[in-house]
């Protein structure tokens, strides 16, 4: 053994037995990296001597080295010597165990702590977390704030990389508020980064950008994280901008940030991009590119169609030994349905990984896409043989604060009756439109039947999970994972709500992998389903596209567009996740087009989408080898397009559109209601006319929208942004506060969080119709009200201006004042609101859920303005025993007062 071969530390060379001696020499072995011989000597011969500080020297090296079984030696000696370890020893043993994976030991010895030190939580926490298990090490960080003490930043390093994996946002933003509270503003390079991570990866672009912008301090780590995030959601323009921001600020991509980068440009079809950032790895940065790279690039020609490229570069790459590479060759052709390849690739990568379940489904999928029964027959056969498992398909929402988790075909939900009621609903709408052949719960890969494979599937029931109480879901966030979704299915996920507030989700998981989010203006099932048919419709579309009958994408678009930007985005993506680059340059053409009938206002487009269109016109010309901003002759020239497309170039359209974008005109009344002579084909169209015309006839009805709670529990934000959605989708809205709240001046609401939005400062509503004018009273669509209970004449406004003016009003207000008694009028709203909402803050005291606001100072005025330096938000328990200390200080005051 290595020990005794090295005679100068042989137990027979040692001069003296004594003590001070032997711990010396286990020190010097350790401090020259020579643990495995420290510890030999240790259980041959020496336990019996080895004081503290030696033995956490022996366990620091066994944590360095990462060598678990050394140091349980060192443990278990310590044991046979009948050594009881201090509280730094025991500290240094769950280190040990928690790093090392042993989370189970080092469970129990924590457990055995009397009273734990924030090292030893933290030790926990993280060992979970690095462990992959998330939840648990939320858990332990929750305990540890239940009895009090302050997390440090390895305690948010921990938490938010928790939350990130387990898309927690809630949770995330609740720590990341406890960070503030805990003067902890100036994180480290670690914290920020996870914080960046965390934000990104729940899918709050805004927070993770605000949290990047403002962090003190920044590495590669901190900016991969950033530029990650927008790839992660298929912002390649970010991504490129971010990328050479990083650069120019003097930082070196390490090779994450370029996996990013080329899976950005994979994404975006810049294939001349990808390759020379791909070459610059090497040769500017010194990085030599890893399997993963040689994928990423794989990735990137396959979904641009180009498979023989990418088969010659895979033979030709240096990594052609690892699966992944022969993964993404095979991920690639089934995009583009290239049989034989896909057989040489899904060989090549079964021999290097026979057992991954995951690819022989991808295959079997393929197969079944393509009709080729007998090879999935045969891929079945060989899953049966190998007797290999997958591993359950899960998906998870947070609700509330609470984590809802749906395993494949889950029926344990307490909730589950309603949620197949809604998948049933959903299923109807299909049917009705003859997308579905049946309703029945089914595990069928046959091609007419796919869309029925996901009825058990849990991405799907976490959807209708969503979906089955739109007016009172608040707080979501969306993890899913996606590994054996069908291509044919994918639009099924694309809609969720948040906030009352509809969203759909365009995604391509079979494609593309990521999320495109979009605000929906509907708002009820009838929509989601026509949501879903119009989805499904342009699936049918997009086949004419394949086929090059481009004038039936145009027909589909020239009728949708701008009345129904879900199909936009539907065919944008599919276009370009097919790698079909003249079909995609022509919707975003035709997209342009639409805008001229539909002007920005009236429709839910927003400047920012027009910005991205033209950017995406960029990226096509680039595609098909033309500059930047197509020339009108190119594009004569390689597209042939119709007469009435030529009379425009992009560069005028796009300045057109960009600087003035209300001078475009109204649609004729004809334009909304599309007939369709020349294509057979078009039964939907009948559907998309009625739709049409609802939506435009509809009659406009007035809401009430009330939001409650205590100080600091959202009510301002939620507020906020609900204002903020329904200006964003062209409606038009004003915001009142009243003139009593002095806070932050007159001329903004401000939330805790320092969120703003300007807002009329009032003294009471009624005075409100005159004070902006009756014209643009008339002209207004939303009214938000903040601190509504200050304002005497809430009711009366609130009910004329919903039951007469057809307002939508949103007002949030304290429910309850400090003694928990009703506050102003905002309860009378109650039976005449079409929805209420009361949310929660976290208690000051214990972060558990707050209902009520303790007053910390002795005044007992009734109305009293101030934020966290007179008002606490409290849990029932810290409310009522809170309340009786202020009372008795109250007490002792008045009658100091009366004695002086
Ligand atoms: N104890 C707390 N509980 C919850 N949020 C808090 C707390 N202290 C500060 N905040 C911050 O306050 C924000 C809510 O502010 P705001 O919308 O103005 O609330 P409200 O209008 O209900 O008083 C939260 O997002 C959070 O960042
Ligand atoms: C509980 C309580 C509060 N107020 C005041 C304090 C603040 O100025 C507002 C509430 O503002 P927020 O946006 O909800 O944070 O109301 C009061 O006057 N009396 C009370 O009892």
């Amino acid at each position: 053994m290595l020990f005794r071969s090295q005679r100068s530390f042989s137990v027979s060379s040692l001069p003296f037995r004594r003590c001070k001696a032997v711990n010396e020499e286990l020190r010097n072995l350790c401090f020259t990296g020579r643990l495995p011989q420290a510890v030999e000597l240790l259980c041959h011969h020496l336990r019996s001597c080895v004081d503290p500080r030696t033995y956490a020297l022996l366990l620091q090296e066994s944590i360095h080295w990462k060598e678990s079984k050394l140091g349980r030696r060192i443990h278990a000696q310590m044991l046979v010597a009948g050594f009881s370890p201090d509280e730094y020893l025991r500290t240094k043993l769950v280190i040990f165990y928690a790093k090392v994976g042993d989370l189970w030991t080092a469970r129990q010895l924590f457990d055995r702590i009397p009273e734990r030190n924030l090292i030893q939580w933290n030790a926990m926490i993280s060992g979970y977390v690095l462990k992959g298990l998330e939840q648990e090490g939320l858990n332990v960080y929750y305990s540890m704030r239940s009895v009090g003490l302050a997390p440090d930043q390895f305690t948010f390093a921990s938490v938010f990389r928790a939350c990130a994996r387990l898309a927690l946002l809630e949770h995330g933003k609740r720590a990341h508020a406890v960070m503030i509270k805990n003067h902890l503003k100036k994180a480290n390079v670690i914290v920020s980064s996870a914080l960046v991570d965390m934000y990104l990866k729940c899918s709050s672009l805004d927070d993770g950008h605000r949290a990047f912008d403002v962090s003190l301090q920044r590495n590669v780590v901190t900016w991969t994280a950033l530029i990650s995030g927008y790839g992660q959601h298929g912002q390649v323009a970010e991504v490129l901008e971010l990328f050479h921001q990083m650069i120019t600020e003097g930082f070196r991509p390490n090779s994450v940030t370029f996996l990013a980068l080329l899976s950005a440009c994979s994404h975006g079809g810049l294939i001349d991009a990808g390759w020379s950032y791909f070459n610059s790895m090497e040769a500017v940065y010194d990085i030599r590119p890893t399997g993963e790279h040689y994928a990423a690039m794989v990735d990137m020609l396959g979904r641009a169609g180009r498979l023989h490229e990418a088969y010659e570069f895979v033979k030709m790459s240096p990594c052609n030994e690892h699966s992944v590479i022969w993964g993404a060759l095979l991920g690639a052709c089934r995009i583009h349905g290239d049989m034989e390849l896909i057989r040489l690739a899904a060989n090549k990568f079964l021999e290097m990984q026979p057992k991954n379940v995951g690819k022989y489904i991808v295959l079997s999928n393929t197969f079944a896409n393509n009709g080729m029964w007998d090879d999935v027959a045969d891929v079945r056969r060989k899953i049966t043989k190998l007797q290999i498992k997958k591993e359950p398909a899960w998906s998870s929402i947070e609700l509330q604060g609470v984590v809802h988790t749906f395993l494949v075909r889950d029926n344990t939900h307490e909730e589950i009756g309603k949620i197949y009621e809604t998948i049933r609903s959903i299923g109807c709408a299909l049917a009705e439109a003859g997308c579905v052949s049946s309703m029945k719960v089914d595990c069928c890969v046959g091609h007419k039947h796919v869309h029925l494979m996901l009825w058990g599937e849990p991405q799907l029931i976490e959807i209708c999970f969503r979906l089955k109480e739109i007016s009172s879901i608040e707080f979501f966030t969306c993890s899913a994972k996606e590994d054996n979704v069908c291509v044919y299915c994918s639009f099924l996920w694309i809609i969720f709500s948040t906030r009352g507030i509809l969203y759909h989700i365009c995604v391509t998981p079979c494609c593309s992998g990521f999320h495109g989010f979009q605000r929906s203006r509907y708002s009820t099932m009838q929509h989601i389903a026509a949501q879903v048919q119009a989805m499904l419709m342009v699936k049918r579309y997009i086949m004419f596209a394949v086929e090059d009958s481009h004038a039936n994408v145009y027909d589909l678009l020239f009728y949708t567009s701008g009345e129904n930007d879900v199909v936009n985005w539907g065919i944008k993506y599919q276009c370009h996740s097919q790698g079909m680059i003249k079909s995609f340059f022509l919707v975003g053409w035709l997209m342009i087009e639409s805008l001229l009938y539909f002007p920005l206002s009236s429709s839910s487009i927003s400047t920012s989408k027009v910005a991205e269109w033209i950017f995406m016109f960029a990226l096509c010309s680039r595609c098909i080898d033309l500059k930047p901003w197509l020339t009108v002759n190119s594009f004569r020239s390689t597209l042939n397009p119709p007469k009435w497309m030529r009379m425009y170039s992009v560069s005028r359209m796009s300045s057109l559109l960009l600087h003035h974008p209300v001078a475009l005109s109204k649609p004729p009344p004809s334009m909304l209601l599309p007939v369709s002579s020349t294509n057979p084909r078009s039964p939907w169209k009948i559907r998309f006319a009625s739709r049409a015309y609802a939506v435009t006839h509809s009659p406009s009805f007035g809401e009430i929208h009330v939001i409650v709670g205590p100080m600091f529990a959202g009510k301002t934000t939620a507020l906020i942004q609900r204002v903020q959605l329904e200006t964003d989708q062209g409606r038009r809205a004003a915001m009142i506060k009243s003139d009593k709240d002095t806070r932050y001046g007159l001329d903004s609401i401000v939330s805790h969080d320092g969120v703003k939005m300007p807002c009329w400062a009032l003294p009471d509503l009624s005075s409100f119709p005159a004070k902006v004018g009756p014209l643009a009273y008339d002209e207004l669509d939303v009214i938000g009200i903040d601190e509504a209970q200050f304002f005497g004449d809430l009711y009366d406004f609130c009910r004329n201006a919903a039951d007469h003016d057809g307002k939508t009003v949103v007002v949030a207000g304290l429910d309850g004042d400090y003694l928990r008694r009703r506050f102003g009028s905002v309860l009378d709203l109650i039976p005449i609101a079409d929805s209420v909402t009361k949310l929660t803050a976290r208690c000051g005291l214990c972060e558990q859920r707050a209902y009520f606001t303790l007053r910390k100072t002795n005044d007992t005025e009734k109305e009293l303005i101030g934020g966290a330096d007179v008002y606490m938000p409290v849990c029932r328990q810290h409310y009522v025993k809170g309340q009786i200390v202020v009372e008795a200080a109250r007490i002792v005051l008045e009658s100091q007062k009366i004695k002086l």
